[in-house]
């Protein structure tokens, strides 16, 4: 019940090019790991890889497991099974991955019924336990909003609940707070760290902040152009970067946490 990544790439259908080149990690149930690295460095088709969602024009070449699934090159029915059962996804933008013309209530109840089969009352009470779960007021009004009436801090929050609602053993998640303030990105981080805990779920996070990764993963890969250039312990890799990269990372988070100490910014 793991998830293997043996020498995955990614390139372009139409000319070949490598966006990703030889990628290979796995991750045990309950790790959890982040992709640390720069815009356009290929942290999320790396991420949309392994659960096949890559967009149309690029292709993954390599093996992909998931829980001895093999995900490169499978089925979609095979990947539908895979997806929420197994793994599921927390994207960058909750707006995007939300239908904005669904209530909310209904977002997390879709899931929940075509997955576990729940209808009616059952299906009622499984949705407000839901809402419970990742913090959010389980009454008629927030049932009853549509994505946006409510804020971008509460979507991401529904997006999370929708990700769990099929008890995923793996959670993918692509900058998930990126696109909030810097408030709610310390509650969303909780949360996440909080759900992981309770259901002894594994991690996979994507950010370019080294800050935020190093307070939620035990272990990260950075990637540099497509490339792992480093991995280990976010310990290690915090207070002794081999890499050059990895160093200038830190310098700039140092940095930043530093300005922010002495209130130099500019
Ligand atoms: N659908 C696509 N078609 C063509 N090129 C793409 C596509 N999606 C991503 N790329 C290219 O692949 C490379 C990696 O992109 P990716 O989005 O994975 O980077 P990233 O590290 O996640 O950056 P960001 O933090 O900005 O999302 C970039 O050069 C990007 O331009």
């Amino acid at each position: 019940m793991s998830i293997e990544v043996r020498d995955l790439s990614i390139s372009l259908a139409t000319s070949g090019r490598r966006l990703v080149e030889g990628l290979s990690f796995s991750l045990a149930p309950g790790e959890r790991l982040g992709i640390i690295g720069e815009s356009g460095s290929g942290k999320s088709v790396t991420i949309f890889s392994l659960l096949g969602l890559l967009p149309r024009g690029l292709v993954a070449d390599g093996s992909v497991e998931i829980s001895g699934t093999q995900v490169v090159g499978a089925r979609p029915a095979d990947l539908r099974t895979l997806r929420g059962a197994q793994a599921a996804i927390v994207f960058q933008e909750p707006a995007t991955a939300l239908d904005p013309l669904t209530r909310v209530g209904d977002l997390i109840a879709e899931p929940l019924a075509r997955h576990r089969g729940l209808r009616g009352g059952e299906l009622d009470e499984a949705v407000r336990a839901a809402l419970r779960e990742v913090s959010l007021p389980d009454d008629r009004r927030t049932v009853r909003s549509f994505p946006h009436e409510i804020s971008g801090g509460q979507r991401q929050r529904v997006a999370i609940a929708m990700a769990l609602a099929c008890q995923p053993r793996f959670l993918l998640a692509d900058e998930p707070t990126t696109a909030l303030d810097v408030t709610v990105q310390a509650e969303i981080l909780d949360l996440i760290r909080r759900l992981c805990e309770e259901r002894g779920m594994g991690l996979i996070f994507v950010s370019h902040d080294l800050a935020v990764v190093a307070g939620i993963v035990d272990r990260a890969l950075v990637m540099q152009h497509g490339h792992v250039v480093e991995e280990g312990p976010i310990v290690d890799l915090v207070n002794r970067p081999q890499h050059p990269y990895t160093a200038s990372l830190v310098a700039s988070a140092r940095a930043l946490e530093q300005a922010l100490a002495t209130g130099e910014l500019p």
